[in-house]
């Protein structure tokens, strides 16, 4: 069911900074901001030879990852995204197996215009999954 590695996202109590350290300390290509409204983040997406990382900073008062970083507010590796081909199918095979799909179940639109949904942690590991239909 899941396929390839899409992303690995880490939350950032400082975008600016965090975008710089990858572009100049680690020579990395660096992407633009991109406020995702919807899911209450600000990203910034680090091209690797064979995956990239998302760079997650809250947006708004609701962020989902508010607590994540006063958790953590040095930062810390929140979630990894992996490929699915029929995300519908896949939701509903995880829900047969007991696991807790994130909101109302329904697959959103993502951060790169795809269909993605979210996985418990607790059910994952300790491990916040993203599935993204591609
Ligand atoms: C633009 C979209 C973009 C893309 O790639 O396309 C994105 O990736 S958007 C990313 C931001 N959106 C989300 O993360 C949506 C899914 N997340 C959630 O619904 C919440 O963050 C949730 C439910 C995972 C956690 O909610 P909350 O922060 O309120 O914490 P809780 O107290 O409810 O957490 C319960 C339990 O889970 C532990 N936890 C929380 N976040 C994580 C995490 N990222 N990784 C691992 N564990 C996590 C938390 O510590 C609690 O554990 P406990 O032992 O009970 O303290
Ligand atoms: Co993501």
């Amino acid at each position: 069911m899941i396929g390839r590695l899409n992303h690995v996202a880490i939350a950032v109590p400082d975008l600016e900074a965090a975008a710089a350290q990858y572009r100049d300390t680690l020579g990395a290509e660096v992407g633009a901001p991109q406020d995702e409204l919807d899911h209450g983040v600000t990203v910034v997406f680090i091209t690797l030879p064979n995956t990239k990382i998302e760079l997650l900073y809250p947006l708004g008062d609701a962020s989902p990852i508010r607590g994540f970083l006063e958790k953590n507010p040095a930062g810390g590796i929140h979630h990894i995204c992996y490929e699915v081909d029929d995300i519908l199918a896949a939701r509903d095979r995880l829900k047969a197996d007991g696991a807790r799909v994130l909101g109302d179940g329904e697959p959103r639109i993502g951060a790169h215009g795809k269909p993605v949904l979210f996985l418990h942690p607790k059910d994952f590991n300790g491990c916040l999954i993203e599935l993204e239909e591609v």
